[in-house]
Parts: C-alpha cells; sequence; structure tokens
C-alpha cells in the first residue's frame, strides 16, 4: 500500500462515522496544489548534481498551510502528498489556525556538505518563493532538516520578499525562533505519553520504553520521558538498536551523540548493540515509540510487535492492517496526528511570536504546549469513548468535522 491510500483509508473510516457525502469527501482529501521542481546544485567539486523538490500545499479551509520539510533519499510525491494530508488533520485536531502543507527533495542530506545543503536549500527556495509566504505556506523542520535549513530558507526568500522571518517556524532561537521549538515534537510525545498511562491508570517507572530513531523527535522524547521516571530500555538509528533491560542511560547516550560529529550512536557500547529493526520486536516493552520514518509496522511484521501501546512519534509508521490487527488485539495507539502535534503547535507560537515582534519565556511555551496538547487528548479520548472506536478514528473525526465546518462556512 502507498503511503496516501493509508491515509484515505484512515480519512475513509472517520467519513463513514461521519456519513461524509462522497463529493465531499473526494474535496477534503485531494491537494489543492502539487508542485514539482527540479533542484540543481553545484558540488564542493565543482559537479553539477540535480535532485527534485516537492511542496504539496493539501487544504487551506482552517489558515494558512503548514508543514515541515523533508530531506532523505526515499522522498517521493506520494510521500509527500499522504504527509501533507496528514498536516491539515494534525492542525485541525489540535485547534491551529492552519491547514496543512508538506515539502522536501529526494536526497541524502548525510551525503551534502554544509555549503552544499545550503546550496541546495537556497536553489530550492528559488524554486518555492512564490509558492510560501507567511500567510499562504510556512515550512519548518521534518526528517533531515533543522534550524540551519530554516534560517537559510527565511534568508534566501527575504531576498526576494523582503524582511518577513514569519514565513517559516523552527528558525534558530537567536534568529526568531522561538524557544521551546527544537524540543517540542519529543516533549509533545512524552506529555501525551504521560498523559495515557495516567488514563490507563499504569505507572511510569513500570512502563519499559523502546523508541525508534534518536533524532530530533526521538532524543527529546527520550529525555522527557527519561526526567519522568519511564525506564527506556531501547533507542535506534540506521546504526543498530542499543538495548538494557535495566534501563538506558539516557544523559550519557545525549553526550555521546553530541560529542560524535554525524549526531549518530555507532561506537556506543555502554549496552548491548542489536540490529536496527530488532527494536520493534523486542520482548517486555510496554510503550513503543517510533520515531523515524513511516511505514515500518506492516501486515508483515505485526505479529511480532509485542508493546501493548504504541505512541506514533514518527508519521504515518503503521500501515492500516496491522493498525486493525493491532487495535483488535487491544493495542492502544496514540495516532501520529494527535502524538507528534507538539512541533506545529509550537511552530505556531513562534509564527505568533514573529508577528507581534514579542517573545515569549520558555516556560510560557512549555505551559502553552501542554494546555493545547492536554486539551486535544482528553477530546479525542472522549471522542473514541462516545464512538466506540480507536484513538486514530476519533482524532480523524474531531478534524474532519472542523476543516468540514470552515470549508462550508466560507462559502463557494
Ligand atoms: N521534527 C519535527 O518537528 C517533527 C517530526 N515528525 C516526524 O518524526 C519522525 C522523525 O523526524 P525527526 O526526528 O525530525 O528526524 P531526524 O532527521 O532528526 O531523525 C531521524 C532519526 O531516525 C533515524 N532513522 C532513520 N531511518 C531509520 C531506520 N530505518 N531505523 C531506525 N532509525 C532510523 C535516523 O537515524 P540516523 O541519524 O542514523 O540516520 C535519526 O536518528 C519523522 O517521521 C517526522 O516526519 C513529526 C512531527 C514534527
Ligand atoms: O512545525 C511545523 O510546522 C510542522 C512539523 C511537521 O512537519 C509535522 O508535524 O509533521
Amino acid at each position: 500500500m502507498r503511503a496516501f491510500e493509508a491515509v484515505q483509508y484512515y480519512f475513509d473510516q472517520a467519513a463513514e462515522i461521519l456519513e461524509l457525502p462522497a463529493a465531499v469527501r473526494e474535496t477534503l482529501l485531494m491537494a489543492k496544489r502539487e508542485v514539482t521542481v527540479q533542484v540543481t546544485i553545484e558540488r564542493d567539486n565543482g559537479e553539477l548534481a540535480t535532485f527534485v523538490g516537492y511542496r504539496v500545499q493539501h487544504n487551506n479551509s482552517r489558515g494558512p498551510m503548514k508543514g515541515g520539510l523533508r530531506y532523505h533519499h526515499e522522498v517521493n510525491l506520494d510521500e509527500v502528498r499522504s504527509l501533507a494530508s496528514l498536516m491539515t488533520w494534525k492542525t485541525a485536531v489540535v485547534d491551529l489556525p492552519y491547514g496543512g502543507a508538506k515539502g522536501g527533495i529526494g536526497v541524502n542530506p548525510r551525503e551534502l556538505s554544509l555549503r552544499e545543503k545550503e546550496r541546495l536549500t537556497r536553489a530550492f527556495v528559488d524554486q518555492l518563493r512564490d509558492v510560501v509566504g507567511p500567510d499562504r505556506d510556512i515550512p519548518a523542520p521534518d526528517m533531515g532538516t533543522d534550524f540551519r535549513v530554516m534560517s537559510w530558507f527565511r534568508h534566501q526568500w527575504e531576498k526576494y520578499h523582503g524582511f518577513n522571518p514569519a514565513v517559516i517556524t523552527g528558525k534558530p532561537v537567536e534568529e526568531y525562533g522561538a524557544k521551546g521549538r527544537e524540543e517540542a515534537t519529543g516533549r509533545g510525545v512524552g506529555i501525551l505519553t504521560t498523559k495515557l498511562i495516567g488514563r490507563l491508570g499504569k505507572k511510569a517507572e513500570k512502563c519499559r520504553v523502546a523508541i525508534q530513531g534518536f533524532g530530533n523527535v526521538g532524543s527529546h522524547a527520550a529525555k522527557f520521558l527519561h526526567d519522568a521516571q519511564f525506564p527506556i530500555v531501547a533507542v535506534s538509528d540506521v546504526t543498530g538498536t542499543y538495548y538494557n533491560p535495566e534501563g538506558l542511560n539516557i544523559p550519557d547516550i545525549l553526550r555521546y551523540i553530541l560529542e560524535h560529529p554525524q549526531g549518530q550512536l555507532s561506537g556506543y557500547s555502554n549496552c548491548e548493540h542489536l540490529p536496527s529493526d530488532a527494536l520493534l520486536e523486542l520482548e517486555e516493552v510496554e510503550i513503543l515509540i517510533p520515531a523515524a520514518l513511516g511505514g515500518v509496522i506492516t501486515a508483515e511484521n505485526v505479529d511480532r510487535i509485542r508493546a501493548p501501546i504504541i505512541i506514533e512519534g514518527a508519521n504515518g509508521p503503521l500501515f492500516p492492517l496491522a493498525d486493525k490487527l493491532l487495535h483488535e488485539r487491544g493495542v492502544i495507539v496514540l495516532p501520529d496526528i494527535l502524538a507528534n502535534a507538539g512541533g506545529v503547535t509550537v511552530s505556531y507560537f513562534e509564527w505568533v511570536q514573529n508577528r507581534q515582534h514579542y517573545r515569549w519565556s520558555l516556560d510560557r511555551v512549555r505551559r502553552e504546549l501542554e494546555h493545547t496538547l492536554v486539551d486535544a487528548f482528553e477530546h479525542v479520548w472522549e471522542t473514541s469513548q462516545q464512538h466506540d472506536v480507536s484513538l486514530r478514528t476519533a482524532a480523524f473525526i474531531i478534524a474532519i468535522r472542523r476543516v468540514r465546518r470552515a470549508w462550508e462556512l466560507a462559502g463557494r
């Protein structure tokens, strides 16, 4: 199954309950605009290299479109389309005044020097300069991009349009970025995990956690959950799974990552080392947090997933058949459009601060983030009880209702 078909399947489950007419379903599902561009740069050795870039603008019924930029060698139009659609439902679930979009370039960022990555980003902006804008479509970080990429993006865009840092979020804190944006997605995963296990009557100390992916989302989720007394027994990146059934020393691992230029776990030796994919199938793990790529839990490996709770830090980590089988087995899945919404929530706070030329304290960002996510969680939980459906279907019900309402109010 392709990534967009998966989102469509989840959408349809909720649309069925809402008795959404077919024509409305089609309008809400299809992207408003899909842009594919050629991005050519000169490599440091003087050779030319050409990549394909995308920006898919899915829906703007509730406000300007919003969503990250991904640099990864597997990026393709179908994937970006699915991620853009997820953004529409995500911003609606947490009730931000935004629509959804997503972009990316099919490139392995680890094969680029810093200067090549800057040239790539600036060349991408040259192609997208009139497609994005502070009231139109506001990009942000996703896999393979960070605050540096956001800074280059902003400065290149401003060469065409003049000063306006609200064109992109996730910028460096020294350059109109919000305090707390970098940690926000992982922190949000942590806040919601804590909330969910509280609702299930479980104690943090008794819930062993495994986290796939130790980048922005995985590492900040690990830090938050470690501080909240959860034993983190396994973390992974492409170099492998790092495992200790008694609980890993997360502060030590975070220090190790900072000291190693590639920011990877490779070589970390104060624990057992297993193959990368082993993490998903570990025994005696209560909470599994996929926080890397999409489509990692499929019909193929679902029978070997042991954790009774899955928190989707990544976008689209479960394919529908796996999701259905897990639901039938009683596994509780906190869906991506809620679980990882902390990032876009603090992106919204950054955009608001940029527009007001005002800066919030880290305390205020964290307080408002928690408030926004906990409110959304309560609403999703109640809706799932009310309709006797999974948390995912409940989240889609809320999101579709809100987008449909805005779309109808706007008239035609
Ligand atoms: N950044 C954000 O604010 C948000 C991100 N997300 C989603 O979270 C997920 C992770 O994004 P983010 O943390 O930003 O990305 P990063 O690029 O910061 O980190 C990605 C991590 O995933 C690891 N990884 C990649 N492939 C595999 C694999 N096959 N097995 C194990 N680990 C792997 C990478 O390993 P290595 O370093 O070795 O390559 C790296 O540790 C994505 O799905 C993204 O869409 C969702 C909401 C917001
Ligand atoms: O911060 C943002 O605007 C979007 C982050 C993102 O791409 C996501 O939530 O998947």
